[in-house]
């Protein structure tokens, strides 16, 4: 049974068609990937998925219920595009805040303020002010938060945005941990390698869901050699050769 199940999602601002039909269930264990480029709808769908916004017609399921439902909220842990964080507080501070929340206190809160600090190596960093922290530095507390109360799903808008290679990697080494645990990940990015990670894709261009599949076989029934290519392929761009 499908763990998220998309209904047939349109959205509109005013006059401008922003999600047309889309219709995706995403599994337990899963991580999946929205590509598309800037503007083409995946902020906006994830943020129905959390409830922060409201389809115009069409309906989200989240663990069999419809979005949005108080009772999901402490199941997903959400990650947004711009870090909410509080920048005149340091980062213990801001990880209380979002500890309290959820309900964590004491040797619990303490313990998993320790795990999710050291997966995105910033335990070092801990008690200084957000207003020192680098925009990378803030992307990876906002994960942090995200991954306080072990959530069973997890939504990341762009999570690597402005992180380097060497930690963009060891972040993805601790998504491929929590989906061994049995959390479910959707990832939007707009980063063709980034894509090749996840277990499967879906391709979104001008609000449309254009392909669903693994990485393996958007490529392979597309005749791509790589994602970028199959984007483009059935985002009706033709090849040149
Ligand atoms: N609250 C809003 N009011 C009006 N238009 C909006 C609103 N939110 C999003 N849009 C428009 O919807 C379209 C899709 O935006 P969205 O942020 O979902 O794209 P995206 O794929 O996430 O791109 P990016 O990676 O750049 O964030 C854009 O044209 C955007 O301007």
């Amino acid at each position: 049974m499908a763990l998220v199940s998309i209904k047939d999602v349109s959205k509109a601002f005013g006059t401008q068609q922003v999600l047309v039909n889309i219709n995706l269930d995403i599994f337990k264990g899963e991580i999946f990937g929205l590509l598309g480029p800037s503007g083409a709808g995946k902020t906006t769908l994830v943020k129905q998925l959390v409830g922060l916004d409201l389809p115009t017609s069409g309906e989200n399921y989240l663990f069999q219920q419809k979005v949005p439902s108080l009772k999901l909220i402490e199941r997903v842990g959400y990650m947004a595009q711009s870090d909410a964080l509080y920048g005149e507080l340091s980062a213990k501070e801001n990880l209380e805040f979002f500890a309290s929340l959820y309900g964590l206190t004491g040797r619990k809160r303490k313990e998993r303020m320790d795990t999710v600090m050291r997966v995105v190596e910033l335990t070092e960093h801990m008690n200084k002010l957000i207003s020192n922290y680098s925009g990378g530095m803030k992307r990876r507390l906002s994960l942090a938060i995200a991954l306080l109360h072990e959530p069973e799903l997890l939504i990341l808008d762009e999570p690597t945005v402005g992180i380097d290679p060497v930690l963009r990697k060891s972040i993805w080494d601790a998504f491929y941990e929590l989906k061994k645990e049995g959390t479910t990940i959707i990832v939007t990015t707009h980063v063709m390698d980034e894509a090749e990670k996840c277990d499967r894709l879906g391709m979104i261009r001008d609000g449309k869901l254009i392909a669903v599949g693994t990485p393996e076989e958007l490529k392979a029934q597309s005749n791509s050699s790589n994602i970028e290519e199959a984007f483009l392929v059935y985002g009706g761009v033709k090849r040149e050769n």
